[in-house]
């Protein structure tokens, strides 16, 4: 491809060398440029990628595009941008001939919720007929074809790489996760989203953001990009700032909700141990819903899903049969083992909020106590402390009992975090024990639970490693407790 096309519409100056060059390929890393290349440098968060820029051209790099003001030797042709990170978005989606523009492309932004809608939108589209990709905290869904994702939103380049796969798959929808971080940092910048979803905003990320409002503004930018429809959720403190926000723009708002007034709303909500049935009324009517899994967690989450199939133009019983067939999501209140005694459950819930809507979710069935295992993962500086105390209130003020243990400490203080947990959970006068392996946390919780009990391991739902240091260590949970379970026998 001739560098002049891979380069249209980027607003450069050019340092030096010629544009009219063909390149084969694009990186941002400079062990993966290739002869005739084009390397990216960006500034990031451990290394500036402007150090490497020698190495990229040791490499054969064709082209540079930098955005700091540095001399470089060699052939080579040097542009210069105000952000490489958005130059690398224009470049990657020119490069990959703008995928999203040849795709129904749905992004979901919050807190929380956001795999699960992806879960159940799939249902629906896959139940119809319709392919559809998925990007997420899980990894990329391209037909059978799993790929484990280093970031719940990838990389720009990696992204546009993706969607032009899934066009070559013949996929014409694609559901993506799209994180606060990756809004920040333009990774979805030239992608045509033509609907965005806001699940909700509770505090989550604040190292990364420093305060709630700089953490609402990074989810907001989604809904500047969106072409079709904007879907709320009207319940949500964060999702009704939104919706004034959003009043009056082309993209059409769709709201959804249980308690204040929506387009698409819940009522006749019955909660069972492991599903919930609720009527959702539309502009088009009204349909009952039975959503296998607990809690009004996922009557939130299936009511995103709805509205959005609603604007795709599903029937309402296409919609309803597209929810009904999901059977449950791995590691989202998924119960692991249960025999007349016991109930052990894995929930990915690693926020304050999410941790409590876990144990809420619980309550009413659970005959005896619930015993849960947490830990709270590394999250630095004062926003990390903030974190282990509210998780900790959660934990003395929800649970029965609780095992305090460890959660990808990665290079952080792993005592101190369990420590910082259980003053906090001492402050509310909570029950527990500490125990820094998380193996033998999972034992213990077993080995003091009677019957009736309910076990709650909450934090790594579906991940299956533990970081410890720079090491990731196989850690499966659901095999882990049969396991222990097994060895009781
Ligand atoms: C803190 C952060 O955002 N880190 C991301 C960042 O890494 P980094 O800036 O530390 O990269 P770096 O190692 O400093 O390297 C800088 C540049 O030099 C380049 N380099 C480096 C070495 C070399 O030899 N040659 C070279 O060219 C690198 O390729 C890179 O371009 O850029 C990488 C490439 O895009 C990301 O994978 C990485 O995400 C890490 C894994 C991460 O943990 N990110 C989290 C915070 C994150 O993004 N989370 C959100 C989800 C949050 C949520 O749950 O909502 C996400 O979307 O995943
Ligand atoms: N609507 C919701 N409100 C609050 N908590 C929720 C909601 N939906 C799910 N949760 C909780 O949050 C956890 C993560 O849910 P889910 O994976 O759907 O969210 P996510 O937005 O993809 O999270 P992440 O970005 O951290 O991967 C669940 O295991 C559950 O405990």
């Amino acid at each position: 491809m001739l560098l002049t096309a891979v380069i249209k519409d980027l607003h450069y100056t050019l340092v030096k060398g010629d544009l009219h060059i063909e390149v084969n390929s694009i990186a941002y890393d400079s062990r993966e440029v290739v002869e005739n290349g084009v390397f990216v440098a960006i500034t990031g968060f451990s290394v500036d990628g402007h150090r490497y820029i020698d190495r990229a051209i040791e490499q054969g790099a064709a082209a540079i595009i930098v955005e700091k003001d540095i001399h470089i030797d060699g052939e080579v042709t040097v542009l210069k941008v105000p952000d490489t990170r958005e130059a690398l978005a224009q470049v990657a989606a020119n490069f990959y001939h703008n995928p999203t523009e040849q795709m129904n492309l749905i992004g979901i932004t919050g807190t929380n919720g956001k795999t699960s809608t992806t879960y159940f939108l799939k249902s629906i589209f896959e139940e119809t007929g319709n392919s559809i990709g998925i990007i997420g905290t899980i990894g990329t869904v391209i037909g059978d074809k799993v790929i484990k994702n280093k970031n719940t939103t990838p990389e720009s380049l990696n992204l546009q790489q993706t969607f032009a796969d899934m066009v070559d798959s013949d996929m014409k929808h694609c559901v993506m996760e799209v994180s606060s971080h990756a809004l920040n940092l333009n990774r979805v910048a030239h992608a045509r989203f033509n609907t965005g979803i806001f699940t909700n905003l509770t505090p989550d990320h604040l190292e990364l953001h420093n305060t709630m409002a700089e953490y609402f503004e990074a989810k907001a930018k989604l809904f500047d990009m969106t072409t079709d429809y904007n879907i709320i959720n009207a319940d949500d403190e964060y999702g009704r700032i939104l919706i004034n926000r959003l009043q009056g723009r082309e993209s059409r708002l769709l709201t959804y909700g249980i308690e204040h007034e929506a387009d698409i709303n819940a009522s006749d909500i019955h909660y069972f141990a492991d599903h919930t049935v609720y009527t959702v009324h539309t502009p088009k009517g009204s349909i009952e819903i039975k959503v296998n899994l607990p809690g009004a967690i996922y009557v939130y989450n299936s009511l995103a899903a709805i509205a959005t199939a609603y604007c795709n133009q599903f029937s309402l019983q296409q919609i309803a049969h597209g929810i009904a067939a999901v059977e449950g999501i791995k590691g989202r209140l998924e119960v692991v083992y249960q025999d007349e005694d016991t109930k052990i459950i894995v929930d990915f819930a690693h926020t304050e909020d999410s941790l409590e809507k876990a144990l809420t979710t619980i309550r009413p069935f659970a005959k005896g106590r619930i015993i849960l295992v947490f830990g709270v993962y590394a999250a630095d500086g004062e926003s990390g402390r903030e974190k282990r105390k509210a998780m900790a209130e959660v934990a003395a003020k929800f649970a029965d009992f609780s095992v305090v243990t460890s959660d990808n400490p990665k290079e952080q203080d792993n005592n101190l975090i369990i420590r910082e947990i259980v003053e906090g959970i001492e402050a509310h006068n909570g029950n527990y024990e500490a125990i820094v392996d998380r193996r033998d946390a999972i034992a213990f919780a077993i080995e003091i639970s009677r019957k009736d009990d309910v076990i709650l391991i909450a934090g790594k739902g579906h991940e299956t490693s533990q970081i410890v240091g720079k090491t990731e260590i196989p850690f499966n949970e659901a095999e882990i407790v049969r396991e222990i379970k097994g060895n009781e026998r």
